[in-house]
Parts: structure tokens; C-alpha cells; sequence
């Protein structure tokens, strides 16, 4: 895929679609990629800081150039802002504006504006329309795609949301040059995650490729984005609601990163992404214990993390709590049936299935292996 061309995902549900779209500048061209979902002449823009700080004088221009006025609405970093309050304040901001059911609201940055933006599109006057404009490596090539919208509460992770879909996604590549290296990488966790569950060629591609990415390499980039994008549309158009168990499978990794995440409070301390490529490494050694993987691919996976600057060893991380405490966090987890907790495991790279056979006292003891030094 060479740079300067623009790649189209189409995202089809049942009875409708949306595009997602890939390349580099599209920020400085929103008004023309966008115009159709500007409902009056002025523009509400929930962005986060730093994001809006880097790139939202791109987005101002171009929406200035074609006669709109844009309304910014500034949320701050970090994953304490999907909760209630920003939950509030935004809603109570839009409703300010005026925001119509017509209406798109747009979302600048990351996962987090992502998620809190999405679902107050979705329950205002019982929704309204949003545009993503992802700005970090992992809304690219997740977040902004398929409709999960959500804030955390003090039981855990996404605990409170919606299905949402956005209108249209503009991922723009050259915005990925003012993220920082860490982010960088913890969104790389999440293209990994396409090749570990579903895509073996892909996974090589990213053993070969993903340093040069991680480098910041722009060609690369808009393909893994692309890639990506193309992964979680075929899984999405399959099961948009998660009922079938195949999008369950796009959560490879997070019921081991969930419970992390919530362990070290949702914060610096481990970002999501970080939290995902440990539950990867978790899954993939979970499934080895148990047979059903070689150890040979565990190992795999294991070094593909490690290149990649991420978190492989929960040993590491300094925790001081049992497996018995990480395992009470996955009660929470939203694919609990009926008392059961289906795993996503692996029978090899690329394939990942859904198991409903794990027992929890079984991971907890697992997991206390894990927590003891490597
Ligand atoms: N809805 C979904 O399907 C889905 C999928 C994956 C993850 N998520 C959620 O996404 C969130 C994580 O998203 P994230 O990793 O994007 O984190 P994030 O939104 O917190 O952004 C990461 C950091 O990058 C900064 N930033 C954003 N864009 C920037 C830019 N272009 N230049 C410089 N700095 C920039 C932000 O200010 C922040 O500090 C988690 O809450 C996770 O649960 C949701
Ligand atoms: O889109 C999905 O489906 C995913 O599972 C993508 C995940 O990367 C993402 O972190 C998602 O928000 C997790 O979903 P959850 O239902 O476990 O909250
Ligand atoms: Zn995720």
C-alpha cells in the first residue's frame, strides 16, 4: 500500500454502513471528507487536550474554509474521564448547544474521548449521530470501530455503555506523529491482537514489520490501520452485538487486561493497551497449560510483545494481590453467562476460540504461577 492513497473500509450491519476512512492529512481536509454530517453552521468537537492542543487547529481550518464554525469541548487525559461526571458535564454541554437528533458531534482523540463522547451520542434525547476522528494508534485500529461505547465505575471496566456506531471514522495517520512512543506502542497491542486471534500472515507481518511501525514509518502504519480496520469490520459485520461468540473474540486478552486494568486503578500505572498485550501473553500461556496451544507459539507471541516494548511478565508489575483477587475482578466481565465466564483462548496463532469450560479457581491458581517472578 503506498502513501498518499486513501484506503476505504466499509463497515455493513444489518440495513446500514459507515466508512471508515484511512490516510495521511485527512484532518486538514475534514470539511470535504465530513461535510454531509455538518447539520448546522456551527460544529460541536468534544476533543481531548492534548490532542486538540496537536492537531485541532488542522480541524478548525478546514471546517473554517468551508464556512463552519467549530464549538470545542475540552476533555481532560486519561481514563478517570470515562466516568459519570464527564458523563454529565458533556451531556449537559451538548444539550447547551443545542445539539439535535439530526446532529453529529464529532470526537477528537483517543480511545477515552472515543468511548465518552460515543455514549453520550448515544443516550442524548436518545441519540444522536457522531463522526470519530481517532487520534492514537489504538482508536485507529479498534475503538472508533464497532460501536462499543462506554465509562467505567468503580465495580470496573466499561461497565456502563451502549452500542453506537459512528457515522464515519477519518483515521488520519499523520496525527500518529505527535503521539507519544508509549501510547504508540500500547496501541500496537491491539493490531497485534488481529493477527493473534484470527490472522497468522498478519501476526508474521508484524514480527517483520512491527519495529519499523513502532518507528513511526507512515507506509506501515496506514497498513496496519487498514488491516486492522478490515479485521474488526468482517468480525463486527458478523456479530455486532456480541451475541454470536465471534466479535467475543475481539476481547482476546481482556479479561486478564480488565482485571489488571482495574488492580492498578485504571491509570499510568498500566494503560489499556499495555494491560491487553499481558492478557495476550496470559491467554496464550493459559492455553499451552491446558494443551491446547504449543508452547512454541506461546513463546511467539510472547517475544512479539516483548520487541514490540510491552509488558509480558505480570511478575513485573509489582502487585501485591493474589490470583484469587484478579480472578474476583472478572466476575464483572460483560460475557459472564448464566454464571460462567467464557475464556478467549487459542489453539494456535490465528486461532482463537471461545471456551466455556475454564474454571476460575483454575485461572486464580494460574495466575498466582504468573505472579511469582519468571
Ligand atoms: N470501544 C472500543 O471498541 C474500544 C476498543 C479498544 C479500547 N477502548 C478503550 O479505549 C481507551 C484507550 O484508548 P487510547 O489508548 O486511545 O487512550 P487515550 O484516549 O487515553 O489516549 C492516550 C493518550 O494519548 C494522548 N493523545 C491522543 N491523541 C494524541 C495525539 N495525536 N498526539 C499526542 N497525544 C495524543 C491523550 O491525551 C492521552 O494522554 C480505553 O478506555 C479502552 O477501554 C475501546
Ligand atoms: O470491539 C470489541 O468488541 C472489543 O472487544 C474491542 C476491545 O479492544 C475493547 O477494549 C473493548 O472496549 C472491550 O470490550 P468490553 O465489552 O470487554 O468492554
Ligand atoms: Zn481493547
Amino acid at each position: 500500500m503506498a502513501l498518499n492513497v486513501t484506503n476505504r473500509v466499509q463497515v455493513s450491519l444489518a440495513g446500514r454502513s459507515y466508512e471508515v476512512v484511512v490516510g495521511t492529512g485527512l484532518l486538514d481536509d475534514a470539511a470535504a471528507h465530513a461535510r454531509q454530517f455538518f447539520g448546522k453552521k456551527t460544529v460541536p468537537i468534544v476533543a481531548d487536550r492534548n490532542a486538540k492542543d496537536a492537531h485541532g487547529e488542522r480541524l478548525s481550518r478546514s471546517l473554517a474554509t468551508a464556512g463552519y464554525e467549530t464549538r470545542w469541548y475540552t476533555v481532560e487525559p486519561g481514563e478517570g474521564s470515562k466516568s459519570w461526571e464527564s458523563l454529565a458535564r458533556l451531556t449537559d454541554w451538548l444539550l447547551d448547544q443545542g445539539v439535535e437528533r439530526g446532529d453529529h458531534v464529532f470526537a477528537l482523540g483517543g480511545g477515552v474521548v472515543g468511548d465518552l463522547t460515543g455514549f453520550a451520542a448515544a443516550i442524548l434525547k436518545r441519540g444522536c449521530g457522531f463522526v470519530q476522528l481517532p487520534t492514537t494508534l489504538l482508536a485507529q485500529v479498534d475503538s472508533s470501530v464497532g460501536g462499543k461505547t462506554a465509562i467505567n465505575t468503580a465495580a470496573g471496566k466499561n461497565l456502563v455503555g451502549a452500542f453506537h456506531q459512528a457515522a464515519l471514522v477519518l483515521a488520519d495517520i499523520t496525527a500518529l506523529t505527535t503521539l507519544p512512543q508509549r501510547e504508540m506502542r500500547a496501541g500496537y497491542a491491539e493490531v497485534l491482537k488481529y493477527g493473534v486471534l484470527g490472522d497468522r500472515e498478519f501476526f508474521s507481518w508484524c514480527e517483520n514489520n512491527g519495529e519499523a511501525l513502532l518507528a513511526g514509518d507512515e507506509n506501515l502504519l496506514q497498513e496496519a490501520v487498514t488491516r486492522s480496520v478490515q479485521a474488526k469490520a468482517r468480525i463486527v459485520a458478523e456479530d455486532e452485538r456480541e451475541t454470536s461468540g465471534t466479535r467475543a473474540l475481539l476481547n482476546l486478552g481482556h479479561t486478564f487486561g480488565h482485571a489488571l486494568e482495574a488492580e492498578t486503578g485504571f491509570g499510568d500505572r498500566l494503560l489499556h493497551g499495555e494491560a491487553v498485550a499481558l492478557g495476550m501473553v496470559l491467554a496464550a500461556r493459559y492455553s499451552a497449560r491446558i494443551g491446547n496451544v504449543t508452547t512454541g507459539d506461546a513463546q511467539r507471541i510472547t517475544r512479539a510483545v516483548d520487541m514490540a516494548g510491552l509488558p509480558s511478565e505480570i511478575s513485573a508489575l509489582g502487585l501485591s494481590c493474589s490470583g484469587e483477587r484478579l480472578a474476583a475482578h472478572m466476575l464483572h466481565d460483560k460475557k459472564m453467562t448464566g454464571g460462567t465466564l467464557p475464556f478467549v483462548l487459542l489453539r494456535g496463532i490465528g486461532d482463537a476460540y471461545l471456551d466455556k469450560s475454564v474454571e476460575l479457581e483454575d485461572i486464580a491458581a494460574f495466575l498466582d504461577e504468573q505472579l511469582i517472578a519468571h
